[in-house]
């Protein structure tokens, strides 16, 4: 929290989101954890929310949790579908209530410094769906926002696996890229450095040579004739892709066990915040404007077209313009769609501190509810 002299509510800056991804067993959760008591540590206690619908046990303590909102076992028998389809539609329907989500958050605006966001294990049911665009969208419109990407770094020594991790979180930043024409502040996080320190990752990403000669170290990169195999050339041709993809990156090596890294973490999120603010915004306000000036053209004209027919039909109709009165009597009932369910934060609950061991089973009366079907 911002609490040097002088500083006021009005000076004070925006919390920062930290929307955590990586692939299943990297340590996100752990992470997650370990940034949380960090910072719980440093007296600047994060807003927490949990994206994973399927996870059994959640080691921080989530201010909101997805699985207070939608029961994933539910949702997979009501819609018979597999895990991954559970999930997915599980985050779909949360999807719909974001805006509550950000409702809450921006009451705590003004008290938290950082809002981390743990998403769904299975990377893809967040990075490639629609849900995880419009969750990244909203946050991102309303707070600055920088994507922590989680690498298990002790499997990324082999050069292959290396490159094969970095294009997919290259895929992962181009995707936000083009949903929003430009990209939000990107980190890799080289976790679990207390096993595999990560200096061999920051020199492949710094020297192209040395990434080839580690290719060329490396067995199978040479068939029988001593020519360099297809996986070796292509292996080349990728890196000079990620060469452009890594200059704009920050990276950390972080161990989530030890906390070893975590500060370098923090420090990176306070660089990407400048980028936020001098890079997406801009961008993100103009797209927005541009987006607003469409809408409301689209609207001036359709209503043009709405009174041109008007104006025809009662000239043709005068009969009829004598009988079109709006009749109060008639009014409908509004429907009220508050009886949904809601999304809680826990911090306003009245069972403070017991969520972490509650069974799923005990919900806030969603058992009964009927998700709304496709079609
Ligand atoms: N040595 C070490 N192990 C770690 C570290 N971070 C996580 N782990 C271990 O890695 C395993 C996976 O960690 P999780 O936090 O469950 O990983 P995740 O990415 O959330 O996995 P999913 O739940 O599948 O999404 C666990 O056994 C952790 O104890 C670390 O920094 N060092």
């Amino acid at each position: 929290m911002d609490s040097s002299p002088g500083s006021s509510a009005s000076e004070r800056k925006k919390p920062i989101a930290i929307i955590t991804i990586g692939m299943a067993g990297a340590g996100k959760s752990t992470f997650v954890q370990r940034i949380n008591s960090y910072l719980h540590s440093e007296n600047k206690p994060p807003y927490v929310v949990n994206l994973d619908p399927a996870v059994a046990h959640v080691p921080f303590e989530a201010n909101i949790d997805i699985r207070d909102t939608v029961n994933y076992q539910e949702v997979m028998k009501q819609y018979n579908l597999g895990p991954n389809g559970g999930i997915l539609t599980a985050l779909n329907l949360f999807t719909t209530k974001f805006d509550q989500v950000l409702g809450l958050i921006e009451k705590r605006t003004e008290t938290v410094d950082y809002v981390i966001l743990d998403t769904p294990g299975q990377i893809e049911i967040f990075t490639w769906s629609a849900s995880g665009a419009i969750i990244t969208d909203a946050i991102a419109s309303s707070l600055p926002t920088v994507v922590a990407y989680i690498i298990d770094t002790p499997r990324t020594t082999a050069p292959a696996t290396f490159m094969s991790n970095m294009l997919y979180a290259c895929r992962v930043r181009l995707r936000l890229a083009i949903l929003y024409k430009t990209k939000l502040p990107f980190i890799l996080v080289f976790n679990k450095t207390d096993v595999q320190p990560h200096d061999f990752a920051l020199t492949w990403m710094h020297d192209f040579e040395e990434f080839q000669a580690a290719l060329a170290a490396h067995s199978g990169t040479r068939d029988a004739e001593g020519e360099p195999t297809y996986m070796n050339s292509l292996m080349n041709s990728m890196s000079l892709v990620l060469d452009e993809f890594y200059k704009h990156l920050k990276a950390v090596g972080v161990s989530s066990t030890t906390g070893q890294g975590v500060k370098d973490f923090f420090e990176a999120v306070e660089g990407c915040r400048e980028e936020y603010e001098k890079e997406y915004l801009p961008e993100l306000e103009r797209a927005r404007a541009a987006r607003e000036k469409t809408l409301a053209d689209a609207k001036a004209d359709s209503m043009n077209r709405l009174m041109k027919d008007l104006a025809v039909d009662r000239a043709k109709n005068p009969g009829f313009v004598a009988q079109d009165r709006w009749d109060p009597e008639a009014e409908e009932e509004e429907d009220d769609d508050d009886n949904d369910t809601n999304v809680i934060d826990r911090n306003e609950d009245h069972w403070p501190g017991q969520y972490i061991d509650l069974t799923r089973a005990q919900r806030h009366g969603d058992e009964n509810i009927n998700w709304p079907r496709p079609g």
